[in-house]
């Protein structure tokens, strides 16, 4: 093989597990046949990024540049793509390859592809490690980028690539997205709040649980959900017993799933995807005694993130975020570690982030 060539890329790393992001120069490969290349304009702050950057999972490598809710714009693409070109609105969420061959593979499921490669923080073909949205630019194979649809403000589109197929995917497969069904969210935060959109737009009746009454208001009168309930409240939990069809559970650190198996139906579904970095209780006669289940669920496959960033598109559906600068970035993750955050931290990367002048 001869020589690799690089393009130089800065970005924010996490160069340990303090939580602290600061500036970092790197390379990226050239932009290969089958390559797209695009200037990052934004780049949402999802909670696993925090996860990650506190190596809360113990899976994290440093330097690590996270981010996996980019936005931006082709500036190059290579010889043989053929479905994108310069100048258009991209995005990438939380894949840039997968094996191409597996089962899940196959089934347009590269998320459960056992050798699919993440955004940030994992070996890519070439030895290098991927580096995630928190820079100037991106480079990644076409079969990963997803088009963003020309009425959605990027900014805000941003959220949809991680935040938004991780609520929409779960919905989709356990056909909790039929008009009519009862669908619970817990956790009104990032997740949560397009959870909540996605789940009127399917035209479903949609409760949010939350622990407190802080965000009663804005659930309802803003984000459109039908309902709201304290988890921690056991009068509401019990005049809401068994009206659930499913619930999607986003909550990021470590909660009793007791009283939300209380609120499903008979053949309820309650479906995890907040990733707490320890175990949960899981209390079994719930399950035993009315056939309930409890899964969990990881982002969602490359076809079915266009179709719901293209059903995002429909209607109108985008997160509400909090636009800040790169050098805020250190104060949004403490404010997210307390969920001070309504509901997203984009970062205005273009606008914000130290350019590359060799770009
Ligand atoms: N499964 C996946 O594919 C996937 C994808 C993205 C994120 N995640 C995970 O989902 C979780 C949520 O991500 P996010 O970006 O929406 O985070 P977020 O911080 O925006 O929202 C988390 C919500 O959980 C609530 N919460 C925190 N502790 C709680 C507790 N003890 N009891 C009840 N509620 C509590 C917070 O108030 C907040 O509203 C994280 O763990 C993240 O890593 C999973
Ligand atoms: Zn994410
Ligand atoms: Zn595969």
């Amino acid at each position: 093989m001869g020589k690799v060539l690089q393009k130089e890329a800065f970005g924010l790393a996490a160069k340990d597990n303090s939580g602290v992001l600061s500036p970092f120069s790197f390379t990226r490969r050239e932009t290969g046949e089958k390559d797209v290349r695009f200037k990052v304009l934004f780049c949402g702050i999802c909670h696993s990024d925090l996860h990650m950057v506190k190596n809360e999972w113990g899976m994290s490598t440093y330097p690590l540049v996270p981010g996996h809710e980019i936005v931006g714009v082709v500036t190059e693409v290579g010889a043989k793509v053929t479905k994108f070109k310069t100048g258009e609105k991209v995005g990438v969420g939380c894949l840039v390859s997968s094996c191409g061959s597996c089962d899940s593979c196959t089934e347009g499921m590269e998320n459960y592809c056992p050798k699919s490669i993440q955004t940030y923080g994992f070996p890519y073909y070439d030895n290098t490690i991927t580096y995630g949205g928190y820079s100037d630019h991106m480079v990644c194979e076409e079969g990963f980028v997803i088009r963003i649809p020309d009425n959605l403000p990027l900014d805000a589109a941003a959220p949809l690539l991680c935040a938004g197929i991780t609520v929409y995917s779960p919905m989709k497969y356990h056909g909790l997205d039929k008009p009519g069904m009862h669908i619970g969210v817990v956790g009104l935060g990032g997740l949560g709040h397009v959870g909540v959109k996605f789940a009127k737009a399917m035209g479903t009746k949609v409760t949010v649980i939350s622990t407190s009454e802080k965000k009663r208001d804005e659930a309802i009168n803003r984000l459109g959900a039908d309902a709201f309930l304290v988890s921690r409240d056991p009068k509401q939990i019990k005049d809401a017993m068994g009206t659930m069809d499913g619930i999607i559970d986003t909550v990021s650190a470590t909660h009793s799933l007791l009283p939300l198996l209380g609120l499903l139906k008979h053949k309820g579904k309650l479906v995890m995807v907040g990733a707490p970095e320890k175990p949960l209780e899981l209390p079994v006669m719930p399950l035993i005694f009315e056939r309930k289940m409890v899964m969990g669920s990881m982002i969602g496959g490359i076809k079915e993130t266009q179709e719901m960033i293209d059903m995002a598109g429909k209607h109108n559906i985008t997160a509400d975020i909090e636009l800040i600068s790169a050098d805020y970035v250190n104060t949004a993750m403490e404010r997210l570690e307390k969920a001070d955050v309504r509901y997203r931290f984009v970062i205005d990367v273009a606008n914000t982030l130290k350019p590359n002048p060799n770009l």
